[in-house]
């Protein structure tokens, strides 16, 4: 008997490692750390297999009324038809009726400041605001934290940092500085561990241990991500003119924002595109940077800046660009004098240049949106001093991705199917998450609920998620688009102001 048992035994290991490895590894160029066990605090629901159904599903073929399966956190069955169901077995449907049911909102661009300084943001508060915001996946940036996440060891902190502390899956860009441009190891090293792309900024970042790039450091870096086909995403401004860079006594006034507006003039955008583009070139078909890829985060010039990039698009370089809700949402006209709320860089220019923002949006010349969510402490804001010029830039709205740029688009005429592909379908594919960004049979189930024509006011008893809620420029705003509901990979994370027990959302590293 006991020499049967020793034969079975080392049979049973294989098959068991076996199944592990098909159970952990995912179908994706990213891959998930999915944890083993199945936790029932990581839900707000009782089970694990369910229909939901709307007359309103955002699909990649268009808006659909149905219903949507949902097994072991992934989508396997859509069908259309209101009030029909897959199977006729006694089954869990959640029936939203007019409720819009979409992918969940993929935020490529956000500062969580963890670890070293979460006094300013964390993972646990901003992934719980990017959950009652309805972002399932956010890409964490490589500054702001400390250390800045440039090196394999770097990337290790930070991910020992989100253990048991994120409501939503979590993704990371590696730093590209001076210092990794030139030691290819260590450039390699941060890649091999798992980071979805690089960022570099063409400017001062405001982190000492994050300095900028030239372009022949960013040329260094594109030729070893062209090897691993990730991008780099380049904050593109130039200082071009130390005229620019007066103090506050020779500025005007401080404490009105045309003076910080007049710091960073467009062509500090356009110059940094300009050297882009120039090596963008190379990134065609057959090209010696053939692999690589740039994208251009937080775009504000809507004129030369945007027609560079239009331009090199058509000759078939690989590159991208998004914007953000504040340059969609405000204009400097409106900016109050004192308000530091709204300081960030690139500046939020005039109306004519959102308005032609919206435009290159509904025209398909911007990729994709991302909150460029950075806050900071509120001392350092300086909202009581109002001094634009010293103030810390960056805006805090991870939280009102949604209602904002439905609210605010909506008088232009953009669709939720645009609103889809901007927030999820297209951040999906820029960060390599094959089976995130829709709702699609295999995909994960990472969903939002909303009512587009629910008006709220965020005021102070508005349930905000974030660190800082007195930071957000759309403090005291009217907004149209209530979050109900938000799934990620099945567990319904957040529901009417509350989040599940348990911070189930997992790091996510590219192979
Ligand atoms: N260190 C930062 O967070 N900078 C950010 N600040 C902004 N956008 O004002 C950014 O993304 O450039
Ligand atoms: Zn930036
Ligand atoms: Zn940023």
């Amino acid at each position: 008997m006991d020499s049967v048992v020793w034969r079975v035994l080392p049979l049973l290991a294989i098959i068991v490692s076996f199944l592990i490895f098909f159970y952990l590894k995912d179908p994706n160029t990213a891959q998930l750390l999915i944890k083993s066990s199945r936790d029932d605090e990581c839900t707000l629901l009782p089970y694990g297999h369910y229909w939901i159904s709307s007359n309103r599903i955002v699909t990649p073929q268009g808006i659909i009324s149905g219903s949507v399966e949902i097994d072991e956190g992934k989508i396997i069955a859509i069908v259309e038809g209101y009030g029909k169901k897959g199977s006729s077995k006694q089954e869990q449907v959640i029936d939203y009726g007019e409720a819009v049911v979409m992918p969940g909102l993929i935020d490529v661009h956000v500062h969580l400041d963890e670890p070293g300084r979460t006094d300013w943001e964390g993972f646990l508060t901003g992934t719980r605001a990017a959950a009652a915001g309805g972002v399932t996946t956010v890409v964490d940036m490589p500054l702001n934290n400390h250390p800045s996440t440039v090196s394999k060891e770097t990337l290790g902190l930070k991910l020992d940092a989100t253990e048991n502390k994120i409501y939503v899956d979590v993704g990371f860009w590696g730093g590209l500085v001076p210092e990794n441009a030139h030691n290819t190891t260590i450039l390699e090293g941060l890649l091999s561990a798992g980071v979805l792309g690089l960022k570099s900024f063409m400017c001062p970042s405001g982190i000492n241990d994050f300095p900028m790039t030239t372009i022949d450091h960013i040329k260094e870096g594109l030729s070893v991500l062209a090897k691993y086909r990730r991008p780099l995403l380049v904050h593109a401004e130039i200082e071009l003119d130390s005229k620019n860079h007066l103090e506050p006594k020779d500025n005007g006034d401080s404490h009105v924002y045309s003076t910080y507006l007049n710091t960073r003039p467009p062509s500090w955008e356009q110059g940094a595109i300009e050297e882009l583009v120039g090596v963008t070139k190379d990134t065609v078909i057959g090209g010696p940077l053939e692999g690589a890829h740039v994208h251009i985060v937080h775009l504000s010039d809507s004129s030369a800046s945007l027609d560079l990039i239009k331009k090199a698009k058509s000759r078939g370089d690989s590159i991208s660009v998004e914007t953000c809700p504040h340059y969609l949402a405000f204009s400097s006209e409106e900016i109050p004098n004192e308000d530091t709320r709204f300081k960030c860089s690139p500046p939020i220019r005039d109306a004519f240049n959102k308005e032609k923002l919206w435009e290159a949006i509904l025209e398909g010349h911007i990729d994709l949106l991302s909150s460029d969510h950075s806050p900071t402490v509120p001392e350092l804001k300086l909202l009581e001093e109002g001094d634009f010029l010293r103030a810390w830039g960056g805006i805090s709205s991870l939280q009102f991705n949604l209602p904002v740029t439905w609210s605010y688009g909506k008088k232009y005429g953009v669709t939720l199917e645009q609103l889809s592909l901007l927030w999820s379908k297209k951040p999906a594919s820029l960060a390599g998450l094959e089976s995130k960004g829709a709702i699609a049979v295999g995909n994960h189930a990472d969903i939002v609920v909303w009512q587009p024509e629910v008006e709220f006011e965020l005021n102070d008893d508005y349930p905000v998620f974030l660190k800082h809620p007195t930071l957000s420029a759309y403090m005291g705003r009217r907004l149209s688009g209530k979050v109900l509901d938000t799934f990620v990979r099945g567990n319904l994370v957040f529901r009417d102001g509350k989040h599940a027990p348990a911070a189930c959302g997992v790091p996510i590293l590219a192979k």
